[in-house]
């Protein structure tokens, strides 16, 4: 249908007169003045968020005065972020006016048309939860301040929930009727983007009679996308999907019916599904970071950095088993050096491998660590040792205090995951790690830290071990020798005989001996607990035992992946490339010149 959507003729913006052409993939005015060098605006079809007749404001938006030749087209406008990642999107707006009202209404009629056909995937009707304890607790206003007019002049109706419990927006997902809507919005964190796709996970298959325990099963991608408004305290999948943390640039990728899959991670313990993740699967110095900082989740955002500081001084490392089933080397490398950006042909080459389903047998995912040593499972690796932190991740989990990320070349869709194993290694050592996590330094050029892509990870305790349990938030089991809990016992006797009097057996009162409250222990006597947590996407795992698996592509949100002056290039001359192909297909195009 190109042909019908092609129009030129002369604009005025103010008093300059202009040629508009819209080509159909491009709507263009070039200044019609000789004297002066030519200027030309250009905008991708595919980048305009609407076209209104007459002379309209947004914010407040009004209808300033209708005049009956006038139309105004509101458009996506690049500019810098000032960081290291990608592009702030903001609303353009620029009025024309027409020759005369014919004129005008075939230009609206134009516009509107080849938008729909040039991004079919814009949403009509979203399903949009706000946490307002996201953050630093503006949701809400953000949402009504900024995105609301935005849907509004783009024409999206929204049916919004704001939250009153955690895992009501899961609960809703997995239960109510979705059939009217394009999208889901989540405006709040990485926990609340987690509520959401765990409840479209789980609905999709649901849906399709899937059993989600099962690591082995391919699980359907869900048909609904995610938009993500960040008001959040990390503000991750945002972050390393959209390239900036911004309630408007996010809002502009929604509203253009961006899309974006997303790998996503999920972890089983004894044959059930226990979380999934898309961000950091981290055990030791993250889960422990995750684990106090909920104390002090009044101090908002700024509870990580607190509770970091005092992980970091508590100096701990933890005993673990890591086995996991490496990635194809020849497809890509966590040390290539090669950024996932909009385009990226590392996830386009995988998307065809992903969906072919031929992919790894059920017997690979058993759920028993001895069943790794078998040789039937010979891809797997193993290895063991003491860790201060072991993480996996499907992206790069940038944000805005890791601008590369925990693993700046993972991909966003490639089917894949990074493991990183920081083995325990002197407090100078480590500290150079985390503040390489902050910088462009490679923060894998440290011969303490591995990195692997991989498709499966499974993590136990060494034998002995398997019973123990971090104590929720904040406590650990110390790891006491003999003769160091002697001297303990010495300094508590008296409560000791008394509480053995009291509560009970022998054995439960030397566990009880064991447990020393963790800052006290680790920062005055240097001891360390037995086990830590595992930080799944910000939320801390019940178990410490796990088995990973990543499955490609499982979700779509609204966005692009990071946008560079390169991506930015090869985009336009790939939209410029298929007109050229659309205009030699329609030799018998319409003109309407004037
Ligand atoms: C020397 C400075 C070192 C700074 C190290 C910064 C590393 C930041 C890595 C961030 C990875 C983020 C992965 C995303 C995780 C989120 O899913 C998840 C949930 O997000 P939500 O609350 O928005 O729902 N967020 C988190 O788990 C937060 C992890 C943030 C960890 C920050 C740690 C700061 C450490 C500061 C150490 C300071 C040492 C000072 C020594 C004197
Ligand atoms: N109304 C609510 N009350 C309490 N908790 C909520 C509510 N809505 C969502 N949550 C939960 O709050 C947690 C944190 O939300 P999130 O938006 O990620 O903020 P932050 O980034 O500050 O952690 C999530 O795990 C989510 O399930
Ligand atoms: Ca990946």
């Amino acid at each position: 249908m190109e042909t019908d959507l092609k129009l030129e003729s002369s604009l005025w913006v103010g008093n300059k007169r202009y040629r508009g052409v819209l080509t159909g993939w491009h709507f263009y005015w070039t200044e019609v003045d000789k004297n002066r060098d030519k200027k030309t605006i250009s905008v991708p079809v595919a980048e305009v968020v609407g076209v209104e007749e007459g002379c309209v404001e947004i914010l407040p938006r009004k209808s300033v005065e209708d005049t009956d030749k006038d139309f105004t087209v509101f458009y996506v406008k690049r500019s810098s972020s000032g960081g290291s990642s990608g592009f702030l999107w903001r609303l353009g707006r620029t009025q024309f006016s027409c020759p005369s009202r014919v004129l005008r209404d075939q230009w609206t009629k134009h516009l509107r048309t080849a938008l729909k056909t040039h991004s079919p995937l814009r949403p009509k009707r979203l399903l949009v939860f706000i946490n307002p304890f996201g953050g630093k607790r503006k949701g809400r206003k953000i949402y009504h301040s900024v995105v609301a007019p935005l849907f509004e002049l783009a024409g999206i109706s929204s049916h919004v929930i704001v939250t009153e419990r955690a895992n009501q927006a899961r609960d809703h997902l997995l239960k109510k009727d979705l059939t009217d809507f394009d999208g889901v919005v989540c405006v709040g964190g990485d926990g609340m983007f987690s509520e959401i796709l765990h409840g479209l996970i789980g609905r999709t298959q649901q849906e399709a009679g899937l059993c989600e325990n099962d690591p082995a099963v391919i699980l359907q991608p869900c048909p609904l996308h995610i938009g993500i408004i960040p008001a959040g305290s990390t503000d991750c999948v945002c972050y390393a999907t959209v390239g900036v943390v911004d309630p408007v640039t996010s809002a502009l990728h929604i509203i253009v019916g961006d899309s974006q899959p997303l790998d996503v991670c999920s972890v089983h313990h004894a044959s059930a599904l226990v979380r999934y993740s898309v961000s950091l699967l981290g055990y030791g110095f993250y889960g422990d970071v995750l684990a106090e900082s909920e104390k002090h989740r009044w101090m908002g955002p700024l509870r990580y950095e607190y509770s970091g500081t005092l992980v970091y001084l508590s100096n701990r490392s933890y005993a673990g088993i890591v086995q996991y089933l490496p990635a194809d080397p020849l497809l890509s490398s966590p040390r290539d050096k090669i950024r996932c950006l909009s385009g990226c042909s590392v996830c386009s080459r995988s998307t065809e491998r992903l969906f072919s389903h031929s992919s790894d047998s059920a017997s690979l995912y058993s759920s028993h660590c001895s069943q790794f040593s078998s040789d039937s499972e010979g891809e797997w690796v193993s290895v063991e040792g003491r860790f201060r932190c072991v993480s996996l991740t499907c992206m790069s989990c940038s944000c805005p205090r890791s601008p590369l990320g925990l693993s700046p070349s993972a991909h966003l869709a490639d089917g894949t995951g990074d493991l990183i194993l920081v083995w325990d290694t002197n407090p100078l050592d480590f500290l150079t790690y985390l503040h390489r996590q902050t910088s462009t330094q490679d923060q894998f050029d440290l011969p303490f830290v591995e990195v692997h892509r991989v498709k499966a990870v499974r993590f136990c305790l060494p034998s002995g071990k398997e019973g123990e349990s971090y104590e929720e938030i904040g406590g650990g089991n110390c790891e006491i020798s003999d003769e160091e809990r002697g001297s303990v016992e010495t300094e508590n006797s008296a409560s000791s005989q008394q509480n053995l009097a009291e509560t009970g057996t022998g054995q439960e009162m030397a566990d009880e001996q064991k447990t020393v409250p963790p800052f006290m222990c680790c920062l005055c006597c240097s001891k360390t607990p037995a086990v830590s947590v595992w930080n799944c996407d910000g939320e801390i795992l019940p178990f410490t035992e796990i088995l990973c698996r990543i499955h490609g592509q499982l979700v779509h949100l609204y966005a692009r992946g990071i946008e560079d002056e390169a991506t930015i290039q090869n985009c336009r001359e790939e939209s410029n490339n298929c007109e050229r192909r659309c205009i030699l297909h329609n030799k018998t195009g319409l003109n309407f010149g004037l």
